[in-house]
């Protein structure tokens, strides 16, 4: 049953499991513990019910969610040094379904390397990608594009699943680009070869671009896990409400390990509180922001910074909240010849169009406003002989494993949000993302108030190799758009604010990756995991996902990826989340 107050759940109702946050990772663990009917579960999501809201549902609509949104936390970084002082709006999804229902859909699974590395990290092969490329045919449902386009070349269907929750497409609105990003990967194939499907395990190329939607509709964490099932009598759903602190039973258990046993709950600084009580464990799933701020909230993290709230250490666990890690990305636009060519700022421009696709999308659930944004991505690496390497360590996960990312869009598209789109002008926009990044920032407390937002500080651009690899990402989208001849008389050159740069001045391509970077939303790694013997090499969760030193917690969400993704992220949370639930289940004791 869906709740919208605590004070309307029986106080000495019992749960077996209580799960902190309705995004992917949560969604996922409440659904698969509740198929079981002898156990109770109680979800509880700070944001609102996702139902009935009309941008969550239309995919082209993905970008009016956010930033300054309600189904936002509404974050800003601290000054980033690597972005010459400047602070970075951080969205979060605070709503049911979590950041999947505000995020712009990217559905891309990472590469083999990435996840053999985490079975590495933590010494359990149940991690690597053998081991979960099951999950992800357990969780997905692809579904042919609603304009029922011919799609051979362009998805491998025999390596997705079709029964899954989550429905997944490929684009389903041709854009005026399409074909000559496509015709750049056979005139430059040697650099930018294609790749039919990047969720194989093999990311690297250009291909095209699957999406959680389907059949014309956004799918979410909720849409897929928590509202088919929420008549379920065993799963209980209380939204509007924040968790304020995970509570330790009175007791620790026969080793003096302290248990962790319910949570406290609360709906406004002003409110009553009200507290649950979980006999088997707590979950928590807030996300990577969020998950590390409740748990040094409850007492556990660094011990000086702790004390330095009055906040009492529970367990001294130096890495929480440490190893965040984000993937910044600049927008890179270029001048399109032709207005019919810059399909999203004809749309933006032209009310009348905009309502007629709306329309379209009402009735038919087709057209533009039934995709996304992107319909093709990049996942690209340095040259194996690029002179870094002799300075610096391949930071990637192996061979398979990209460095930078391009996203490619038919529109003006600035890495700062609340860009105005030039009054005149025809643009497209190829996005240049760091997915290799040595920069490591942290998630701490501002103050001992669980209303208070935390202090977020991603470090951009902050090491030589992240400022190196921009550099060379930018250089790279440039090359892609201006030496391939497919380009000719439909792009004339480099647009709006990047029509400046010097593409041969190092010093002029980096003050424009500092001036416009900001974060692609991937934040990830603020309690990571490790194996069974690493608490001293900074691990806050073990290969259970256990955090260590207590009994009854456990992380499950994007915050446990030792290393980050070099992909958009929502795929491997779901993945995980699939494979922790089966932990769950099992009650398997790893270390
Ligand atoms: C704007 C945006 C665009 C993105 N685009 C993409 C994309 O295209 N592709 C992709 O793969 N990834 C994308 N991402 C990232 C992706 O959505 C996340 O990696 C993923 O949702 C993480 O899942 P999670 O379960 O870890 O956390 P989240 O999805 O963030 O969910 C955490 C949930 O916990 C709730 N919560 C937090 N604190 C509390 C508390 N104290 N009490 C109760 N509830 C709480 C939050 O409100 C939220 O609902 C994007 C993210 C954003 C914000």
């Amino acid at each position: 049953a869906l709740f919208t107050d605590p004070a309307d759940i029986l106080a000495d109702k019992q749960y077996h499991y209580i799960v902190v946050g309705a995004g992917p990772g949560g969604s996922v663990v409440a659904s698969r513990l509740s198929e079981d009917p002898q156990t109770n579960v109680l979800l509880i999501e700070a944001g609102p019910s996702d139902e009935g809201v009309l941008p969550i549902e239309v995919p082209y609509l993905a970008y009016e969610l956010q930033p300054n949104t309600t189904h936002d936390w509404n974050y800003t970084t601290t000054p980033q040094t690597g972005l010459d002082g400047r602070a970075v709006i951080y969205s979060r999804g605070r709503v049911l379904g979590g950041s999947s229902s505000i995020n712009v859909m990217a559905y891309t699974r990472s590469s083999r390397d990435d996840f053999d590395r985490y079975a590495a990290v933590g010494g359990d092969q149940g991690w690597s990608w053998d081991a979960i490329e099951p999950y992800y045919r357990k969780l997905e449902h692809l579904v042919p594009p609603v304009d029922h386009h011919n799609t051979s070349g362009q998805v491998e269907w025999q390596i997705h699943g079709t029964r899954g929750p989550l429905n997944i497409t490929v684009a389903n609105a041709p854009f005026p680009i399409d074909s000559h990003v496509v015709a750049t990967t056979q005139e430059l194939s040697e650099e930018y070869p294609y790749n039919e499907d990047m969720n194989s395990g093999y990311p690297l190329g250009i291909g095209w671009a699957q999406a959680t939607y389907g059949n014309g509709i956004r799918a979410t964490a909720s849409s897929s896990y928590i509202r088919p099932v929420i008549s379920r009598p065993n799963l209980d759903v209380l939204i509007n409400t924040i968790t304020t602190k995970i509570l330790r039973s009175r007791h620790s258990d026969e080793a003096g390990v302290p248990v962790f046993s319910g949570v406290e709950v609360a709906q406004s600084s002003t409110s009553p509180t009200f507290a649950f009580n979980a006999t088997k464990e707590v979950v928590l799933s807030a996300g990577a922001i969020n998950t590390p701020q409740l748990l040094l909230l409850s007492g556990i993290g660094p011990r000086a910074h702790l004390a330095s709230l009055g906040i009492e250490t529970v367990v001294d666990l130096p890495a929480v909240g440490q190893n965040l890690a984000d993937h910044p990305r600049v927008g890179n636009q270029f001048s399109v010849a032709s207005a019919q060519d810059d399909l999203g700022d004809t749309i933006g421009r032209n009310s009348t169009l905009f309502d007629e696709l709306l329309q379209e999308w009402e009735e038919k659930r087709q057209g533009v406003m039934a995709n996304g944004g992107t319909n093709h991505i990049g996942w690209l690496r340095l040259p194996a002989d690029d002179p870094i390497w002799e300075t610096e360590e391949d930071p990637s996960a192996g061979p398979a494993a990209p460095h930078y990312e391009f996203l490619f869009r038919p529109a003006f598209a600035s890495s700062i949000p609340g860009t105005p789109t030039p009054a005149t002008g025809n643009f497209m926009t190829v996005l240049a993302v760091l997915v290799s990044p040595t920069s490591a920032g942290s998630v701490t407390l501002s103050s001992a108030s669980p209303f208070a937002p935390p202090v977020i500080d991603p470090a951009f651009l902050s090491t030589p190799f992240d400022v190196y690899t921009m550099r060379a990402a930018i250089r790279s989208a440039a090359r892609f758009v201006l030496s391939a001849q497919t380009w000719d008389g439909f792009v004339t050159g480099q647009g709006a604010g990047f029509a400046d740069v010097d593409l041969n001045d190092d010093a002029a391509v980096d003050k424009w990756a500092r001036a416009q970077a900001s974060t692609i939303w991937h934040p990830t790694g603020t309690a990571r995991m490790g194996g069974c013997g690493y608490v001293e090499e900074g691990s806050v969760v073990d290969p259970d996902l256990r955090v260590r030193g207590t009994e009854g917690l456990r992380v499950v969400d994007a915050s446990v990826f030792p290393f980050i993704p070099a992909a958009h992220p929502q795929a491997a949370v779901y993945a995980f989340a699939e494979r922790a639930a089966d932990l769950i289940k099992s009650g398997r004791r790893f270390c």
